[in-house]
């Protein structure tokens, strides 16, 4: 398998990983007395957030049939995520990819406990979607000026206008808006993007009412550095509880920024548990412990040709009550 490229590896079935890599089948022996667990200062719950329909088929050359993307939400359904990000509501002008947003949408099965949020970029896609059948939203911003303008046809400022709006009506209908920050480690256009601009723009998306920053590596350029400058000036703005990370894989360094977000975020909560125990004067949100990050690392396991370049995305990471 060597000469196989490694996008096409995630093609795999499970069967062919673990002929290919046996270890992953292993079972991990339990530690023994005296010895610390490889998954010690880990948070016992990972949450993971699957976008491949939607991240990772609006980036196919080939448009993927509806039949067959609403086949693959379902067997998704049917995998114990408790998120799958279905569909955006944009102009089928601009991501002809996801011009069947209403087919897909109306043509999953949807599972008790598991939610389907989609993307709105303003209130005409926000209102498609509800009509749609869409019960929560995700509005997606960007900490680059010139990203913002090529992806969604605004300046921040503007966006964040309409995101406004779309928050605002979506409150009025008890409808969950998830917030995104795209190049929150670097941008296709400008390059380095500062951390102190991933937080205001993070801080006006959670400020708004959306429930959860979603803090994109979109081309995925960061690194465990980066990552970890670029969080700490996030949290200092946003409640740990409401943040998650999307990692693309571009550089083979998603895995690695993941671990470093779950562990930044570990880290923190443990702090954060420790000065409360002490009642020291940091500000400690009420009633907040560790209960889960998250992860979410697309369709890794499905023999779906279709899937490939969905690349290893997203990953948030919070914490809850
Ligand atoms: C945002 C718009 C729609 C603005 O597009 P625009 O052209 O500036 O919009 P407009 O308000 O000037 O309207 C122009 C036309 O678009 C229509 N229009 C207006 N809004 C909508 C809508 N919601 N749905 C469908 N149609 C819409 C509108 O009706 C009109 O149609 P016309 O009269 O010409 O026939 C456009 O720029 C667009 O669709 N962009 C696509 C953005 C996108 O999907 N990008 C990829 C996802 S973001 C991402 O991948 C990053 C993320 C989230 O994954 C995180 C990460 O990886 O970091």
């Amino acid at each position: 398998m060597g000469t196989v490229p490694s996008a096409l590896k995630h093609c795999l079935s499970y069967q062919h990983l673990l002929k290919e890599q046996p270890w992953i089948g292993e079972p991990v022996p339990p530690p023994q007395p005296g010895q610390e667990s490889q998954t010690s200062g880990l948070p016992e719950y990972i949450k993971i957030v699957e976008v491949g329909p939607r991240d990772g088929l609006q980036n196919e050359k080939v448009i993927v049939p509806t039949d067959i993307k609403i086949e693959l939400i379902n067997r998704l359904s049917k995998t114990g995520l408790s998120a799958i990000e279905v569909t955006s509501f944009v102009s089928s002008k601009w991501v002809p990819q996801m011009a069947d947003h209403n087919e897909v949408m109306r043509g999953i099965e949807r599972h008790p406990g598991v939610r389907y949020p989609v993307l709105t970029p303003n209130l005409q896609g926000f209102h498609n979607a509800i009509a749609a059948g869409a019960t929560e939203v995700s509005v997606f911003g960007a900490a680059s000026e010139s990203f913002s303008k090529m992806n969604i046809n605004c300046s921040i400022e503007e966006s964040i206008e309409k995101f406004e709006e779309v928050v605002k009506s979506a409150r009025n209908m008890n409808i969950p808006v998830r917030g995104y920050v795209s190049c929150a480690l670097g941008c296709p256009y400008e390059g380095n993007i500062i951390p102190a601009k991933v937080a205001e723009v993070s801080k006006r998306l959670y400020s708004m009412g959306c429930y959860e920053i979603s803090l994109g590596d979109t081309i995925g350029v960061g690194t465990p550095g980066s990552m970890k400058r670029m969080l700490e000036a996030v949290m200092k703005e946003i409640p740990l509880s409401a943040l998650a990370v999307h990692c693309h894989d571009t550089y083979g360094q998603a895995l690695a920024n993941i671990l470093t977000a779950i562990q930044e975020y570990q880290w923190k909560a443990v702090k954060m548990k420790a000065c409360k125990r002490k009642e020291c004067s940091l500000p400690v949100p009420e009633g907040m412990r560790i209960n889960y990050a998250i992860v979410h690392i697309p369709i890794l396991l499905l023999p779906n040709p279709f899937t490939n370049s969905a690349s290893v995305a997203l990953f948030p990471v919070g914490v809850a009550d």
